[in-house]
């Protein structure tokens, strides 16, 4: 079945943490903040996990640069955690599809529809990513798709071999502890994961940040 482009981008501390240990997460310099909002810009949809939401309340809307349009924002979140404040709900901006499981609350289900979001359930108890993407691709013609964290979400699509190209931002600073950019159960060893091939290596404007760009071979 045919699936969008996936685009993981992140920026991670040298040590590979995208957040602190208490949730802290601004790591892009200006500079890089506006090159992720032409991404944002690029793509038609932007896909985050419940926790980025929960901790953070982004917006997700490409407004540091001329977009033509604002990307679908897509939550992925199996027991519909998130809450009914958040700003992909309330900002209509944009339009939201939060993609959820059986195992979600119906009322808050009915409340988010009712608050104009779209609410997919797929999974009994776990959201199946790759079904997700071929419904995007098929029914909202979604060819372009940028992960925006988090670490959680991103294990789950590299595991899963449904991303395409990882763009990590490393930034001048130690956290020592915190959510990696890619959270997991882990691979054993070099042979089980993806092979990754480097697209291309550029110093930031701001010349403290290196930004990396690889592709994910596939098969
Ligand atoms: N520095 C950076 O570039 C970024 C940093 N972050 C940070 O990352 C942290 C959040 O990362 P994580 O804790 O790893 O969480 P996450 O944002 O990856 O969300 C994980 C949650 O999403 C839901 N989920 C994901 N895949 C699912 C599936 N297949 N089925 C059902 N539910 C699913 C579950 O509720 C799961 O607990 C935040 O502190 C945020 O600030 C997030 C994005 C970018
Ligand atoms: N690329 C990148 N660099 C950082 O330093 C970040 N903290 C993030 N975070 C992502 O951007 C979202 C915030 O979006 P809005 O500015 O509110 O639109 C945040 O939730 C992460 O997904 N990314």
């Amino acid at each position: 079945m045919p699936k969008p482009y996936v685009i993981i981008v992140s920026a991670a501390s040298i040590d590979g943490r995208i957040a602190s240990k208490t949730g802290y997460s601004r790591l892009s310099c200006p500079f890089d903040l506006r090159r992720l909002h032409e991404v944002r810009a690029s793509v038609d949809a932007i896909m985050v996990g419940a926790n980025t939401v929960i901790n953070d309340d982004p917006s997700l809307t490409p407004r540091y640069v001329k977009a033509i349009k604002n990307p679908i924002r897509v939550i992925i979140d199996g027991k519909l955690r998130i809450p009914l404040t958040a700003k992909v709900i309330t900002n209509k901006e944009a339009p939201t599809i939060i993609v959820t499981t059986e195992q979600s609350d119906r009322n808050k289900t009915a409340q988010l529809m009712n608050m104009g979001v779209e609410v997919w359930v797929m999974g009994k108890e776990r959201v199946n990513l790759r079904d997700v993407l071929e419904k995007l691709f098929t029914e909202k013609g979604v060819k372009r798709v940028l992960v925006e964290g988090g670490g959680h979400l991103n294990w789950e699509l590299i595991k899963e071999e449904i991303a395409d190209e990882i763009r990590l931002t490393i930034s001048p600073y130690v956290f020592g502890a915190g959510t990696s950019f890619i959270e997991g159960e882990g691979y054993p060893t070099t042979m089980e994961g993806p092979r990754l091939r480097l697209k291309s290596v550029n110093i930031c404007e701001c010349g403290q940040e290196v930004v990396l760009d690889y592709t994910i071979e596939k098969g």
